[in-house]
This record gives C-alpha cells, structure tokens and sequence, in this order.
C-alpha cells in the first residue's frame, strides 16, 4: 500500500502545500492525498485559523491510523512542528536541508516533516518533500533503540 499523506499549512504557508499537493499529486510512492487545508476558498474565518490546528489535526490523523505521513508549512514551519509534537506518538521536525530530511526518517521515524514557506524557496521545498517521501526508517537499525526511549516515555 502507498503512502498516505496529509498536507496542511496555516494561511503563511498555504501557498506552498497548493503547490507541493499539485507536485506530488502523480506521485506513485502515495495512495492518497489528505488536504487538511487551510486553502483559499475557505471562509475567512477558516483561512485565518493559527497553526497549531493545522498541526494537531495531522497529528491526530497519523496517531488514528488514517494517515501514514504528513508534510505541514507555515511561516517557518516551527509552529506546526510544535503543535503535531503535542500529539502522542507524533515525531514532527522542521528541516531545510537535504540532510536533515534523510536523518529525520532514518535516525528519527518522524512522521511528520514541516518547512516555512518565509525561510525556503519553494522549488527547495518540493524537492525536499520529494525527497523524505523516498526514505524508510529501518526498525532494526541502531537508530531504533534511541526513537524506543521516546515512545516508552510515551507508552504509545
Ligand atoms: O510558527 C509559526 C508560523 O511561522 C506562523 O505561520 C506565523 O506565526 P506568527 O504570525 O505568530 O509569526
């Protein structure tokens, strides 16, 4: 089965999950897309809603089973990266580089990656997001001892 991936942003980011969810829509390695929004033919209340909704809802789907992954932008990505965190079982991380997006998955298990669409050129950003859907933790990895302490701590 393929990936199953959220995509979100607040209103700072909108513009980049528009066009990371339009690059990836053909993408063979996702079985679905779930638009969480925010986008722009939301009511204005809707469009304006902060962040740490945006985070949690993603959060949420991956803690019930009904999403694999998800990719999350706001201003900097720092927000939406705390909110998903302060779901139970949720590794979400912010990263701008190539390295750190490999690491996230292979040293981490993040489930979420977010970016800000103010820090990073967007063309950067697809690729990145491309780039993190191709990487696959191993659980018997040496990495796999260390992510075993944060989920112990969280008995999830
Ligand atoms: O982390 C927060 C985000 O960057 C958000 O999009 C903007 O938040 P601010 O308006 O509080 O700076």
């Amino acid at each position: 089965m393929g990936i199953r991936l959220v995509l979100g942003a607040d209103e700072a980011g909108v513009d980049y999950k528009d066009r990371i969810l339009k690059d990836l829509g053909s993408d063979p390695r996702i079985s679905e897309i779930i638009d969480i929004g925010v986008n722009r033919s939301d009511a204005p209340e809707d469009f304006t809603k902060p962040y740490p909704y945006v985070g949690i809802k993603a959060g949420e789907l991956i803690r019930d089973g009904k999403a694999d992954r998800a990719i999350l932008f706001c201003g900097t990505g720092i927000g939406v990266a705390i909110a998903a965190n302060k779901v139970d079982g949720i590794r979400a991380t912010t990263a701008h580089d190539s390295f750190s997006v490999e690491r996230s998955i292979l040293s981490n298990d993040c489930q979420v990656l977010t970016m800000g669409q103010r820090v990073v050129g967007v063309e950067l950003a697809s690729r990145l997001a491309k780039e993190w859907l191709g990487y696959v933790f191993d659980p018997t990895s040496a990495s796999a001892d260390k992510v075993k302490v944060l989920t112990d701590f969280e008995g999830c």
